[in-house]
């Protein structure tokens, strides 16, 4: 192996692939030709890597030594910002000079991204532990009598380290949603496809058959006032989640080892919002307005995601790469607007995205959802609302309680910690949220329909176990990754991971892989079927439920056989199927 680095039999530190991880590997061989070697890790597991992925003991030991001492004389308040020394940065101009500067700058890259968490492991365990989203463990224990893996039994300050960080924001290559052409014809598609279901929904004929549509004047289509109330509520909802009640939480650590700090109030803004809209129906402000204005509202909403997203886009250009998510990147104008550069775009301590993704949307859904039930009551001369407007009020509320009680798992999700905020996520959470999700119940402000007591049993039972499988399932795995040893979930089956993580092997996510999934398609379900049979229109949130879930249930498994290779493979055996027991 004459140009080789490293030797056989050497022990090195590896990069664990498609992450920042670097865990102890043993050098089996060296290809001349393909320029990589073949490593094999702790667990057992055997990869190629290339010589950039692979660093000596020593550098790797020196940078975190380096780290600790450097991180005890800072201050223990936020982590200093560093613009020239991101990480990316680094590690990219390093490539192309000599092996001597390459080994300079790989020391400062280790060193800048430990830093931050040299920090933590000052905290608590506990508190170390939440932040890591568990503790880590490299190497695979023997099973243990039933088959049953422990997670963490040694933790060493690097594994820690380590482990926390998320994916770098190298160039995106992968493209998604059929690239630079399938987002562009999406960016089109999805606001007309909006306008679309308001249309059918609100006329008498929802039937598919009835295209083409009428196409709505330009006039019908915009209102000041309305684009002022809509102004008004974003502020509202803003100034809600500035309010210091709740707790302060870390967000998951970023690139550069900072984390956010997010004020966890949602489930106390979702109450101070019902009393304001309590007061504002006691004071007799009409709120059928919003149907009456519905397409106006929807038009409004979509100006400002428009203006929002250019926005976004606009100050991505003065991020550091570390600030930038690793989905977002191409190059590509129009695939960045609409995927999103930037990971969290703040101003100040305020973060758009995680504003965005919960607080304006969820609660517009509920408020649009009670105004449809007056605007039922008013329309259909109704002394109550009925019984299908009720069920579909009652459940939706259910969902989106559910959803701001456990506001803070959404720190650790996918939208969060991977995705950039462009104009996907700002107009599904602004637009297609409050205007999609509340089809089922304009739809049955101009189409009644009847339910007897069997089928609202059969709705409220089905409901009750979609959530119950929603629930668990999210609530387990949380818990699970927060904390392994909780009793909760302690007698969990699970096959342990090169990254020191495991994997759920029993229970619920020992039946299908995406039992959450499951669980949500249940109720999606739940919430179509009391507007009958006449028309497909209302379970339009059915079928963007099954096709999203689907191709998420995609992406995250293809993210996750990168992240745990032959132990994502050896979980997919045991679960074979991915969301419906038997079928799929
Ligand atoms: N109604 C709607 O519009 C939408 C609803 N949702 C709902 O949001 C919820 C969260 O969804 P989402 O964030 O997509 O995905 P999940 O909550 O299912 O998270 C997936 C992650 O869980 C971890 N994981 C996977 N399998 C296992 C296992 N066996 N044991 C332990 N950990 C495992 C992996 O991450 P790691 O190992 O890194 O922890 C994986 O990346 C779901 O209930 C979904 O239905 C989502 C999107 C839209
Ligand atoms: C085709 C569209 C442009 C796609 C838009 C997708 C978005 C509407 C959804 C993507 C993931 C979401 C989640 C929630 C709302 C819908 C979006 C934004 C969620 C915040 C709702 C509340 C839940 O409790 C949750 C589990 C936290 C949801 C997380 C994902």
């Amino acid at each position: 192996m004459p140009t080789s680095r490293f030797q056989i039999g050497d022990t090195v530190m590896g990069r664990w692939p498609g992450s920042n991880l670097y865990y102890e590997v043993k050098v089996l061989s060296y290809d001349n030709k393909t320029l990589l070697y073949t490593v094999i890790y702790k667990d057992g597991t055997e990869l190629e890597l290339k010589e950039s992925d692979i660093t000596s003991l020593t550098i790797f030991k020196q940078g975190v030594a380096r780290s600790r001492s450097r991180s005890r004389s800072r201050s223990p308040g936020r982590p200093r910002r560093s613009r020239s020394r991101s990480p990316a940065r680094t590690s990219r101009r390093s490539s192309s000079r000599t092996t001597d500067v390459r080994k300079e700058k790989l020391k400062e890259v280790l060193e800048v991204r430990l830093t931050p968490v040299v920090r933590r492991l000052e905290k608590t365990e506990t508190e170390s532990e939440n932040q890591a989203g568990g503790r880590y463990n490299l190497r695979r224990r023997k099973d243990q009598g039933d088959g049953k893996t422990v997670e963490l039994e040694q933790k060493t300050e690097t594994e820690v380290l380590t482990q926390t960080k998320p994916p770098t924001a190298i160039k995106t290559t992968d493209l998604e949603f059929g690239g630079r052409v399938g987002v562009f014809f999406l960016m089109f598609l999805l606001p007309v496809a909006v306008l679309a279901l308001h249309i059918l929904c609100g006329q008498k004929d929802a039937s598919l058959q009835s295209f083409p549509l009428e196409i709505p004047s330009l006039q019908s289509l915009w209102d000041w006032q309305v684009f002022g109330i809509v102004l008004l509520w974003l502020l509202f909802q803003a100034v809600l989640s500035l309010l210091p009640v709740g707790k302060l939480v870390e967000g998951m650590p970023l690139k550069n080892g900072k984390t956010l700090k997010y004020r966890i109030n949602g489930f106390y803004a979702l109450l101070l919002t019902a009393v304001a809209v309590g007061v504002a129906v006691y004071q007799e402000v009409d709120l059928s307005y919003i149907h009456a204005h519905f397409l106006q509202f929807y038009t409004s909403a979509l100006l400002i995601v428009t203006l929002l997203s250019v926005y976004l886009f606009v100050r991505s250009r003065w991020a550091s790469e570390d600030e930038l998510a690793p989905g977002g990147n191409s190059g590509y104008i129009i695939y960045d607007f609409f995927m999103g550069r930037e990971l969290n775009p703040c101003i100040k301590n305020f973060d758009i995205k995680f504003f965005c993704e919960m607080r304006p949307g969820l609660m517009g859904w509920v408020l649009i959802n009670f105004a449809m039930l007056q605007a039922e009551m008013k329309h259909q001369n109704l002394e109550n609302p009925s019984p299908a407007m009720l069920l579909v009020n009652i459940f939706q509320l259910l969902w989106v309680v559910d959803g701001f009680w456990h506001e803070e798992k959404l720190l650790t999700m996918m939208d969060i910690v991977y995705d950039g905020f462009g104009f996907m996520l700002t107009f599904g959470d602004l637009t297609f949220v409050p205007f999609t999700f509340t089809c089922q119940a304009y739809y049955l402000v101009s189409h009644p329909n009847e339910l007897s007591v069997f089928w609202i049993i059969t709705l409220i039972t089905m409901n009750g176990v979609g959530y119950y499988i929603f629930r668990k399932a999210n609530s387990q795995k949380f818990a699970f990754r927060k904390n392994p040893s909780d009793p909760a979930v302690s007698h969990l089956k699970t096959i342990p991971t090169a990254t020191g993580k495991s994997l759920i092997v029993s229970g619920l996510w020992g039946w299908v892989r995406h039992p959450n999934y499951l669980g949500d398609i249940i109720m999606g379900l739940a919430w179509s079927l009391p507007c009958g049979f006449n028309h497909l229109i209302p379970y339009f949130y059915l079928i963007y439920l099954f096709t999203l879930l689907v191709h998420r249930n995609a992406r995250d498994e293809c993210q996750c056989r990168k992240k745990y290779g032959s132990a994502w493979e050896e979980y997919c055996k045991a679960v074979p199927y991915r969301i419906f027991p038997g079928i799929y």
